[in-house]
């Protein structure tokens, strides 16, 4: 599989600025790429790209997003005094030209083209372009929001055109709606695009109707576009991950991409003075990592806003380094999304079960005729115009102290992502061949007899095996050289999946192991009883009440066999419940004799990396060497392989599902999808 990561920059792009006075625009500014890059090269993720030069677009390019007398009305910018440049500008809004930004333009395009070009082709797996001006706000025949062309919608046409792209993701998780993209995708469903905004019921710039979640798209589009609003600032990195979990993995998935655009705007991120969220730039690490995994991992990030040049800077390198398959540092504290975000991840789901299999059963009915409840308090001096006066002072008034505030957010720096030298070492049987790539695990010295003593008396039962001593010996070596982040991950045939489990269970130094159980079972009760470890096992078991905090069955009537049923409980229960409860320690065991389609499998191989650092063991009964190829190829670091897309879950399985998140929301409220007073 492809690997690599394509940075393209080029300091051009930095050459223009603001030339009078405007306090919208006055944040746009060239540190914003200049930081953004030296911090890149300073920690050494720059070397470990593949740089790729950029290239001015061509007309017909540009053409693909834009109309002709705007391409045209552009190309005299150059020419332009100041004067003219300030009446033009005037034709557009919150945004404004210089005499070299219609150069600056077509590099930006021309370097997002550039890594749609390098993904496709597979010189690389997937890439980021620094550019600015940024895009995603910018019209078919307007400039707007700092923006001039749109890059990635100009991107998203192209690969279709030229790479016979079938289906096209774009994630935009800027802080503002890119309703540019919006416009130009409506009425298409071979482009799902999905924009999380800070909106307060539409009191934010840019202040549009079109930017509700009820904007779903319009004629054969319908139901792809989504939209997220957020009604309050300070959104932080539950509410991100919740909105991944239960709006846009589950229809992305389904959806089923073969490339993925992310418009990676920052100002989504703490300290930014657009945004006011509260969300930290190691959250980004973990947003890409659970995109990588689509469209067989061809994502192309491409800047968009970010304005607080600290967590910018920061953000931008969480996003690369997870691009080259670095792990992810680990969530802190995590806990439900805050309600506000809630009602609009339930609105979300809602009015998009029509559309989405994975949607139907699973989000509460929307109330068809909006009563008093359910209606956004009305705009006063109607919806397009300013606030009312009380809405306007009061958003004054908060916005004077969001300003001063803004001065004082201070946030930790994330922590170092150290990657073990070992990247992942498997403990098979001699006779089976080791994957190139990985490392046939042997430990530095044996078991001593008194070891050996200990392992028979407590897993074996004294029995005179020497070679399974010797086996579960060589288990808890790996664990323990995992444990000290010298190897990432691993894999291991064992004769006894249960022994193994429990062994690694109760030896791992770790205050939390998760341990995802694939099949029958039974999971052994030392495992279940012992609080420090988290067992969510999915199979074809009845659903049954009784379990506890931290024995949580996944029924499933066609058991794992079921793609859809599987992948819908791993993205909207599993990675909830395993984000929030912040393993140390990921176990991933399979039950002998269990079929598991492969791409499901290495789906749950890949995802599940996000968590422990990476540290992620993965248990296979010896006889069972199939999936040893396709296994290891994902704690490579390989992505998964797409699963094409899906088929709607059963509706018994999702009924099964939603009672347990029922059940189980109030120890574990990153399952949540629906405010309390609307359960
Ligand atoms: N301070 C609140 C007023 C809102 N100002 C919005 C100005 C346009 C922002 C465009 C942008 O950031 C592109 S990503
Ligand atoms: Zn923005």
């Amino acid at each position: 599989m492809k690997m690599g990561t394509a940075l393209i920059y080029d300091e051009e792009m930095t050459k223009y600025k603001l030339l009078w006075v405007d306090p919208v625009c006055k944040i746009e500014v060239p540190e914003r790429l200049i930081v953004s890059y030296e911090a890149l090269v300073k920690s050494g993720l720059a070397d470990r790209c593949v740089s790729i030069p950029v290239r001015e677009a061509t007309d017909a390019e540009i053409l693909l997003a834009h109309s002709e007398e705007y391409l045209e009305a552009v190309k005299k910018t150059p020419y332009m005094h100041l004067e003219e440049l300030m009446t033009f500008t005037q034709k557009y809004g919150d945004v404004y030209f210089h005499p070299n930004i219609y150069h600056c333009a077509k590099l930006a395009v021309g370097a997002t083209l550039q890594l749609v070009d390098n993904v496709m082709t597979g010189k690389v797996r997937n890439g980021m372009a620094l550019v600015r001006p940024p895009g995603h706000h910018s019209q078919s025949s307007a400039a707007n929001g700092f923006c001039v062309f749109n890059n990635v919608a100009i991107a998203a046409q192209y690969a279709k055109k030229h790479y016979k792209a079938k289906r096209v993701l774009i994630v935009d998780w800027d802080v503002h709606h890119g309703q540019g993209v919006q416009y130009c995708f409506e009425d298409d469903p071979s482009v799902l695009y999905f924009s999380w905004h800070r909106y307060e019921h539409q009191s934010f710039w840019p202040n549009l109707k079109e930017s509700d979640f009820d904007s779903v798209g319009s004629g054969k589009g319908a139901g792809f576009n989504v939209n997220v609003p957020w009604n309050k600032v300070g959104m932080g990195n539950s509410d991100y991950l919740a909105v991944f979990f239960h709006v846009l993995l589950p229809v992305a998935y389904e959806f089923s991409p073969d490339l993925v655009f992310i418009c990676a705007g920052f100002d989504s991120a703490i300290g930014d003075p657009e945004g006011h969220m509260s969300a930290t730039p190691d959250i980004f690490a973990h947003l890409t990592h659970l995109l990588m995994n689509l469209a067989d991992g061809k994502v192309c990030a491409v800047l968009e806003g970010g304005y607080n040049l600290t967590s910018l800077a920061q953000s931008v390198c969480q996003t690369v380094q997870t691009l080259l398959g670095d792990p992810a540092p680990r969530p802190a504290q995590l806990g439900g999304a805050c309600e506000s975000a809630l009602e609009s991840i339930h609105s979300a789901r809602s009015i998009h079960k029509k559309y989405w299999s994975c949607l139907q059963h699973a989000a509460a009915p929307f109330p068809e005729e909006p009563s008093s409840k359910n209606r956004r308090p009305a705009q006063q001096g109607g919806s397009q115009g300013p606030e009312g006066d009380a809405g306007g002072d009061a958003q004054r008034e908060e916005e004077k102290v969001e300003e001063k505030e803004e001065e004082e957010i201070v946030w930790p720096e994330p922590l170092r992502r150290v990657a073990p030298s070992l990247r992942s070492a498997l403990l098979l049987p001699d006779a089976v061949e080791c994957p190139d790539g990985c490392a046939r695990f042997s430990p530095a010295h044996g078991p001593g007899p008194l070891e050996r003593a200990r392992l028979r008396k407590s897993y074996l039962k004294e029995s005179e095996d020497e070679a399974s001593v010797t086996l579960l010996y060589n288990l808890t070596a790996l664990l323990g050289q995992m444990e000290k982040n010298e190897i990432r991950n691993g894999l291991a045939l064992v004769p006894d999946v249960s022994m193994a489990a429990t062994l690694l269970t109760s030896a791992s130094l770790s205050k939390r192991v998760l341990l995802v159980w694939m099949g029958e079972g039974p999971v052994p009760s030392q495992i279940i009883e012992d609080e420090k470890t988290l067992v969510v096992h999915i199979d074809s078991m009845e659903p049954h009440e009784a379990h506890s905090k931290y024995y949580i069955p996944i029924p499933l009537k066609k058991g794992c066999g079921d793609t859809a049923g599987v992948m819908q409980a791993v993205l909207g229960l599993l990675l909830p419940l395993g984000y929030q409860y912040e393993p140390g320690l990921v176990l991933l065991a399979r039950w002998p004799g269990y079929q598991v389609e492969g791409g499901l499998w290495q789906q749950l191989t890949c995802l599940l990396q996000g968590l422990a650092l990476g540290h992620t063991l993965v248990l296979l009964q010896e006889n069972e060497t199939a999936p040893v190829g396709i296994t290891a190829s994902c704690l490579l670091g390989n992505a998964a392989l797409s699963l094409g897309p899906l088929v709607a879950p059963g509706p018994e399985d999702v009924g099964s599902f939603e009672r347990l998140r029922l059940r189980l929301q109030t120890d574990w409220p990153l399952l949540q999808t629906t405010a309390p007073e609307k359960r």
